[in-house]
């Protein structure tokens, strides 16, 4: 147990903070006072702010205007280095470690000096087990999963013994039984006068865990309120200025064709960390959405990868995408049949940063009529990018805004309207409300529920239960590389797929492993025409 140096006043005093960028004011002149051992929620709507906030806070950008009081003393955060010399620690909603480096390794970049790597390997496995934040320190961050990140990120601030912790969005990818976890960290945190910045888009959490809140909106300061006070729908309406609408469920289908169907998919990862995924089957058909819950870690990676083209298989049939033996595909080729796919990673995978909202619609939509003859059509490439923008209600400088410029969930929403609105005949997502607030997150979930009563067939692979509770017509789960049956949603609980996503169900009740010889001939894979050929 730790004990903190008591000032009598606030911790920290923003008076008037600031930040302006070429084409927006992010901070619109902002108080902010937090006592040592509050836990203080930042709320607000994609764009509100309050990344920019925070990153003030930690030095990462300097205000344009303002002032900051630490303890009592003005100050100028001018670098993270400096505000970590002052107790400062910093959870980020983007991940920044190096993946050539191992999980020792990145986190004793952050630390003054240099550490001993065996000695802190162990302290951070002593955090790791205190805290219940599990991950090996002899990993390479490269196979890292984003839950696994994240936790990483974590325990490489509470190392750091903070007096103030700032955290943005640290439950996004962490399951139920994690959060109570990382919940009874933080109290016991608080409780020993740490301070916490808390940034989130959940607003029951917020309920449960803060002393008080902020409510950002376009970059002021809007409002405050004691959340164990509000209710969830009253914080929303603070935040956002109207009530959230309701979801609109509509019918699912059962007897659809089959759009996507994985056979018996078994296969080491490429990283020699990662999750080898076991006898992997699954069917989605037109019309219904197939929610695939489970830990961050436990195959979820590799499953995506090979369906997205991004690892091949040795047989084609393993993966058909509408009847089509897919398995030996690229991305390209897989999108040509009509596979849309939101990735886990929005910045490298789902968008090149640096490139144009515009050019970074064209990546993935080529195939919806904006090349011609091997030309761009540049006016067509604006107008997709434009619409999305529009129905989305993406928060950016337009179509030639740099996908590094928006807020992070601005950014998911972009990414995951472009694909909804090619209207795909298959669609597969991996956290798809991924840092979107309420309110966008609920039109997301609309979007996904009218797209698949429409008849497009949708996977979502998420550790959000309850929306995939909400979404999804069968839910099953992954644990350490296996999935179990999907079933229906109405037929099984919140608590009973958590509990499964914590692996009871890989122990008890998995099958033993097929042989490869077994493999090949359970499903009479001889009678399959074999399209190989149409694929390359
Ligand atoms: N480097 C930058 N250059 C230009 N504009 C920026 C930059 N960083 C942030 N912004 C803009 O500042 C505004 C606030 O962004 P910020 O990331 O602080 O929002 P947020 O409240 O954290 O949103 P989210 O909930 O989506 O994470 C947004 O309009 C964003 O586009």
């Amino acid at each position: 147990m730790r004990a903190i140096h008591h000032h009598a006043g606030p911790r920290l005093e923003l008076r008037g903070i600031s930040k302006a960028y070429p084409t927006v004011v992010a901070n619109d002149d902002i108080d902010l006072v937090v006592m040592p051992g509050e836990i203080h929620a930042v709320l607000g709507e994609n764009g509100a702010g309050k990344s920019t906030l925070m990153k003030m806070i930690y030095g990462v950008t300097q205000p344009t205007a303002g002032t900051m009081r630490w303890e009592g003393t003005d100050v100028r955060v001018t670098s993270p280095a400096h505000a970590r010399s002052l107790g400062i620690g910093m959870v980020f909603q983007h991940f920044s470690l190096f993946d050539t480096l191992t999980v020792v390794e990145n986190v004793a970049l952050s630390l003054p000096g240099k550490p001993d790597l065996a000695d802190l390997a162990r302290r951070i496995s002593a955090v790791s087990e205190r805290y219940g934040l599990p991950v090996d320190p002899a990993r390479l961050a490269y196979g890292l999963s984003v839950g696994e990140r994240q936790r990483v990120e974590i325990i490489r601030c509470l190392l750091q013994n903070p007096k103030l912790l700032i955290m943005d969005e640290p439950t996004s990818v962490l399951t139920p039984q994690a959060v109570r976890t990382l919940f009874t960290t933080l109290r016991q945190l608080a409780d020993e006068g740490c301070s916490i910045l808390y940034i989130s888009h959940k607003l029951d959490e917020i309920r449960e865990l803060c002393h008080r809140a902020t409510v950002l909106r376009a970059g002021k300061v809007s409002g405050g309120c004691i959340p164990c006070d509000e209710t969830p729908a009253s914080m929303a309406h603070l935040m956002i200025g109207k009530e959230l609408p309701a979801c609109q469920r509509g019918g699912g289908q059962s007897d659809g064709e089959v759009r996507l169907q994985v056979t018996r998919l078994s296969r080491q990862s490429a990283d020699p960390f990662g999750v080898a995924l076991r006898d992997v089957s699954l069917e989605v058909r037109a019309g219904e959405i197939v929610g695939i819950a489970g830990v961050s870690g436990n195959g979820q990676q590799e499953l995506l990868a090979a369906l997205s083209g991004e690892t091949t298989c040795a047989d084609a049939r393993t993966v058909r995408i509408c009847g089509v033996a897919a398995g030996r595909m690229g991305p390209a080729a897989r999108r040509r049949h009509g596979l849309g796919f939101v990735p886990e990673e929005r910045l490298g995978r789902g968008a090149v940063p640096r490139m144009s909202l515009a050019w970074n619609g064209l990546l993935t939509a080529h195939a919806g009529g904006l090349l011609r003859r091997g030309m761009v059509r540049l006016g067509a490439m604006r107008e997709l990018a434009q619409r999305c923008i529009a129905a989305y209600h993406v928060k950016c400088g337009g179509p030639d805004a740099p996908a590094n410029s928006l807020s992070g969930g601005n950014l998911q929403k972009f990414i995951v309207g472009r694909e909804i609105m090619q209207q795909p005949k298959l669609l597969v997502l991996a956290q798809p409300t991924w840092g979107v607030d309420v309110g966008a997150a609920a039109f997301i979930r609309q979007s996904l529920l009218d797209l698949r009563s429409a008849g497009t067939a949708i996977l979502v692979v998420s550790e959000e239960l309850d929306e995939l509770f909400e979404i999804s017509d069968r839910i099953a789960v992954i644990a350490g590389g296996r999935l179990s049956p999907a079933e229906p949603a109405q037929d099984t609980s919140v608590e009973q797929v958590g509990l499964r996503m914590s692996g009871m169900w890989a122990s008890e009740e998995a099958p033993a492993l097929p042989t490869a010889h077994e493999d090949c001939h359970a499903h009479g894979h001889a009678h399959c025409p074999d399209e190989v050929h149409h694929a390359a």
